[in-house]
């Protein structure tokens, strides 16, 4: 079967003109679950997925069951496995890809990039070997587009369903975070726009490793008070990283930092979190890992975020603990013990 996704001509629009096509690049639940907000928000919406079978799904069953089962989708929403028909006569768009396959999904995209069109950057992550940030590897790789950060307390499938969610869009430009927002903006899906994309990004990666952090420490039993504790240190630990990149501290206490922060290191729901659960369990991380076709971003992105802290002469414990634990350097207890083993120090240092 062909699947066609034809978004109109392609053209610049003027900046103040509202953005009525977009794509999606990315099929996995948090690609389906935007694609399904912007269509509500009336965009023309066409979502490029890597599996031939999952256009086809969503296309024509309006469903994606392999990432975001048991959701009906928009049928307006429109799929294919074909990145040039997926961007030809988008106004903007949303990459919603792995962080670790940002950059070859951009280079594959770079000759049909839709000319004006600015990206949308939606995963949670720090590239491995580069240290880089979403923003930073997109730059390498496509210099002249413009760009947004997406990012806050989201699970997809909340988003999908339309439960109230609010997230941050961040963009250099002001005038672009607005134009975002105008786009994607429902009753129930409430950006809020703000100008600092690097500290939209930092929170949202550092805390998928703080969640497994307190699925550790919840799968060991530990209480209540220990996880307070990791999240109060681990939002300081994101304060300290954040900083060092130029973050503002407002944007890591706001929506994509703390808000994030609570959501994925508290609830089940989140990959991370049940991951950490269960290697705090005691399921070793090999079988946690193999044949899983889903994301969990902590998992590289521990080794990148311990990275760039050392880069930067920051100390961030909990995600050296996790980044040991995950690399086979330390059992569960040894994670534990190297936190507790650290001298007692003043709360603002
Ligand atoms: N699921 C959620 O609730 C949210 C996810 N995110 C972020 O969105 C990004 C994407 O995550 P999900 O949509 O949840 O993914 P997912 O776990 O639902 O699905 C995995 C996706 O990755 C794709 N994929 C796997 N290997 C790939 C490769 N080498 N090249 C290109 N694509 C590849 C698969 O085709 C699939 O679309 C992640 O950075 C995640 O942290 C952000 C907010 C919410
Ligand atoms: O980013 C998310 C929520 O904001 C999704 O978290 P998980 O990837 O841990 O499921």
């Amino acid at each position: 079967m062909v699947l066609e996704c034809r978004g109109g001509m392609r053209h610049n629009r003027p900046m103040s003109e509202p953005l009525s096509t977009l794509a999606v690049i990315g099929g996995g639940a948090w690609g389906t679950a935007l694609a399904q907000t912007a269509s509500r928000a009336g965009r023309s919406v066409c979502l490029w997925a890597r599996e031939p079978e999952v256009a086809e799904a969503i296309t024509t069953r309006h469903e994606n069951p392999d990432f975001l089962p048991g959701v009906p989708l928009e049928p307006a929403i429109r799929a294919t496995s074909d990145l040039a028909q997926a961007l030809e006569g988008a106004e903007a768009v949303l990459v919603v890809c792995p962080a670790q396959a940002l950059r070859p999904v951009l280079a594959a995209a770079a000759p049909h990039w839709p000319s004006g069109a600015p990206m949308v950057l939606c995963a949670k992550g720090v590239e491995l070997g580069s240290g880089l940030l979403m923003t930073e590897v997109a730059h390498e790789v496509l210099p002249t587009v413009a760009q947004a950060v997406l990012s806050g307390p989201t699970f997809a499938k909340e988003v999908a369903l339309g439960r109230p969610t609010a997230v941050t869009i961040a963009a250099a430009d002001p005038a672009l975070a607005e134009r975002l927002v105008s786009a994607l903006g429902t009753r129930t899906f409430r950006p809020y726009a703000a100008n600092d994309p690097v500290g939209a990004e930092v929170g949202g990666a550092v805390k998928n490793v703080l969640a497994i952090a307190c699925g550790v420490v919840e799968g060991l039993g530990l209480g209540d008070n220990a996880r307070a504790a990791l999240l109060t240190r681990g939002l300081a630990e994101i304060i300290r990283l954040g900083r060092a990149l130029g973050a503002r501290p407002e944007t890591l206490s706001g929506l994509s930092g703390l808000g994030d922060l609570i959501l994925t290191a508290t609830s089940a729901q989140s990959r991370n979190f049940s991951l950490g659960f269960a290697l705090g369990e005691g399921q070793s991380l090999e079988s946690l890992l193999s044949g899983r076709r889903t994301v969990a971003e902590g998992v590289p992105s521990a080794k990148a975020v311990v990275a760039l802290a050392e880069r930067h002469g920051i100390e961030m414990p909990i995600c050296a603990a996790i980044n040991n634990l995950l690399a086979g350097a330390h059992d569960v207890a040894g994670a534990m013990e190297a936190l507790l083993s650290r001298p007692l120090r003043a709360e603002t240092d």
